[in-house]
């Protein structure tokens, strides 16, 4: 890893417990979760459907408040936090990796990345904001800055959307199944990059995953059962 930064806490959760539903039909998706991500890491969850792992995520990006638990994003209790604030936390300290790129069709790979930063109310010359051409280069995208995404393969988006993600300088990604759409060498090819640059952009990362092909390249992994994030069991 290339982090030249002193490593920092960008997630903790402790004791987050949220439940869905009410009544009879009330589920526990997330039952007394602790979680630390650090800058440079990228830490990966699995565990089988239903576990609680878009839960996780949704908890971590300020989009559900738990109803236990203290989440801190980038140091900020969002707890004590209004939603105006959360918003700009999301569209300021996380980038977001889904599960085939999701890209918009009509724009090129450069405009996907401008926009980024539009849709995050930063000028291309605020500190935070990366060359979108020096991101495309870092994901060996740059031969394609001007192609659209019905150009591109399922790997190619993916690493689009990679760079699009690190776009604002996020102190946190947020990385839902982003081999789902690919096979075996590019689902590889595309969790080594992002474990890459994570290192490399001084941000942490959190990525649910099914593909436990691609967990030698997290630093750490963790399994969800039931709503309980630990170490995973013996395999
Ligand atoms: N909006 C909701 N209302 C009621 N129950 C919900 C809601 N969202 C999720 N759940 C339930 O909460 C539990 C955790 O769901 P969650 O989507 O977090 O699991 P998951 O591990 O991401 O599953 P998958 O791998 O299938 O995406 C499940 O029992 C699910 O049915």
């Amino acid at each position: 890893m290339n982090d030249s930064t002193q490593s920092r806490s960008v997630l903790e959760l402790r004791g987050v417990t949220l439940q869905h539903g009410d009544g009879d039909s009330t589920v526990t998706a997330l039952d007394n979760v602790d979680l630390d991500v650090a800058t440079g890491e990228l830490v990966a969850v699995v565990g089988p459907s239903g576990s609680g792992k878009s839960s996780l995520l949704a908890v971590a990006g300020a989009l559900i408040t738990p109803d236990q638990g203290e989440v801190r994003l980038d140091g900020v209790d969002l707890g004590t936090s209004d939603a105006s604030a959360k918003a700009r936390l999301r569209r300021e300290r996380i980038g977001f990796v889904f599960q085939s790129g999701n890209l918009i069709p009509a724009l090129t790979c450069l405009d996907q990345l401008r926009l980024a930063l539009k849709i995050a109310g930063m000028k291309e010359d605020d500190p935070r904001a990366r060359d979108p051409r020096e991101l495309l280069d870092a994901v060996s995208m740059s031969h394609k800055a001007d192609r659209r995404p019905h150009e591109l393969s399922g790997g190619e988006r993916q690493r689009v959307g990679i760079a699009r993600a690190f776009m604002t300088s996020p102190a946190l990604l947020l990385v839902d199944e982003p081999t789902a759409a690919l096979d075996r060498a590019r689902s590889h090819e595309v969790v080594e990059l992002l474990a890459r640059e994570v290192g490399s952009f001084g941000a942490g990362a959190l990525m649910v995953t099914h593909d436990h092909d691609v967990l030698e390249h997290c630093s750490r992994v963790l399994e969800m059962v039931d709503g309980s994030l630990g170490a995973p069991a013996a395999r």
